[in-house]
């Protein structure tokens, strides 16, 4: 693979890599206390409608609102609370009833205890109810056999909700992609031990590792690779009997310190190499053994933006999600710049809402080393290839908080 080849765009990329990808197949089943992020193995039908009877919404009196035709005031035959069986309501009587008890049969109407008074075992409706008021009816948030879920979702707070409301508490899953993580460089020192001089500390593998975690994926290993090819195959070697997917940081660009994509191509396959984006441009992808390989640049902010843009939507084909795309929006530059560029521009921009629309402003360092661009952005603004910016011009931008 040349390096003066024709840099690939995102989308060719991203559209080739996916293309190679084919979702896991062994499933498993979970309990819903463990299945937050995972993705449905199959459509899951609710077994119960949701709520399993009619139940008073308020706290009050229920009753047949016909009966109050005749008089304000009826007898209390009973007294329902939620996770009581009520007996049928006595024609012409009321029955005391409680916020989420089950609305006794023949009675059509619960009347708020605000618009009550009740002496002497009776009550006086003071304010007629609408026939049917303040009963929540069953099957009216959820009807038996309807689809909760579906095949390739993801699990996220709410569905698990709606899974345990209808009573089921075993998921079935897509197996999660193990992840093994190799740090590249001589330079690098892990935090809490002394930094000397020439070294730099590995952050990467925290905020890589953490971005992993936030998809509800397991890191299986990690490990620090020095600067040498040899190092590097039997590095990735030992990775690929951990893990099935190979995720390498650094050592990917042209110098003769960057042994990743060397190794890759000696013992496995190199499919992608190089990108027409900034930053990222280095980012690879392949396999090895048997193991799918992304090779993230070193810089710490092309490292994270390659792994949102391409490694993320991989992670969750593999995971067997039926969308992988990172949701955009259309926003307002509320910058100017000359400046072109022959690669597409990913900036660290910071969001405004404003009455008149979204406006962003770009991070003042934009240098791919500049982690603390991250951490002060929003998300990211995307200018084209070649193109200046113009304040009032129309981005896509991808917002951090869309995504995790
Ligand atoms: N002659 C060329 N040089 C470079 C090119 C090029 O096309 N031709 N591309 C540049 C671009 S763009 C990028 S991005 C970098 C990426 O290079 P590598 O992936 O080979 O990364 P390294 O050289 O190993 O490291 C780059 C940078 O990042 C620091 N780093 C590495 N690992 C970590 C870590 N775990 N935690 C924190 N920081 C890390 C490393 O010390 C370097 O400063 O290449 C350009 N060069
Ligand atoms: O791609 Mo590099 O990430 O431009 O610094």
């Amino acid at each position: 693979m040349s390096s003066r080849a024709a840099l690939l765009s995102l989308e060719q990329a991203r559209r080739q890599l996916l293309a190679s990808i084919a979702p896991l197949t062994d499933t498993e089943m979970v309990s819903l206390a463990s299945a937050l992020d995972r993705v449905a193995a199959a459509d899951i039908a609710a077994s119960i409608p949701v709520p399993p009877w009619d139940n008073a919404a308020m706290d009050g009196y229920a009753l047949r609102r016909a009966d109050l035709e005749q008089t304000p005031t009826l007898p209390v035959s009973q007294r329902v609370a939620a996770g009581m069986q009520p007996d049928p309501l006595q024609p012409g009587t009321a029955a005391r009833i409680f916020t989420g008890a089950p609305v006794p049969d023949h009675a059509d109407t619960v009347v708020m205890q605000e618009n009550c008074e009740q002496q002497n075992g009776q009550v006086t409706v003071v304010q007629l109810p609408e026939r049917g008021e303040n009963i929540r009816r069953q099957g009216s948030d959820i009807s038996a056999g309807s689809k909760l879920i579906e095949k390739g979702q993801r699990l996220g707070p709410f569905q698990l909700g709606l899974l345990a409301s209808t009573g089921i508490d075993q998921v079935p899953v897509v197996a999660k992609p193990k992840v093994a993580l190799l740090m590249t460089g001589d330079e690098l020192v892990e935090p809490g031990l002394t930094l000397t001089p020439g070294k730099i500390f590995n952050s990467n593998q925290y905020v890589i590792q953490a971005l992993c975690q936030r998809m509800g994926i397991d890191v299986v290993a990690s490990d620090h690779v020095v600067d040498s090819l040899d190092a590097t195959v039997s590095a990735l070697s030992q990775a690929a009997e951990k893990a099935n997917v190979i995720i390498t940081m650094g050592g990917v660009s042209a110098g003769e310190e960057d042994h990743v994509k060397d190794a890759v191509s000696r013992e496995g396959e190199l499919l992608l190499w190089k990108l027409a984006i900034k930053p990222g441009k280095p980012f690879a992808f392949g396999r090895f053994a048997d193991s799918h390989f992304f090779g993230l640049p070193g810089n710490p902010v092309s490292a994270v933006v390659t792994l949102l843009l391409l490694v993320r939507p991989a992670l969750l084909k593999l995971m067997g999600a039926a969308e992988t795309d990172w949701p955009e929006r259309w926003v307002e530059a509320g910058f100017s710049r000359d400046q072109v560029s022959d690669r597409e521009e990913y900036l660290r921009v910071s969001l405004k809402s404003t009455p008149e629309g979204d406006v962003v402003q770009p991070f003042s360092r934009q240098s791919s080393g500049v982690l603390s661009s991250l951490g002060q952005s929003d998300g990211l603004a995307v200018i084209p290839k070649g193109n200046k910016v113009k304040k009032g011009d129309r981005l896509r931008f991808l917002a951090f908080n869309a995504i995790f």
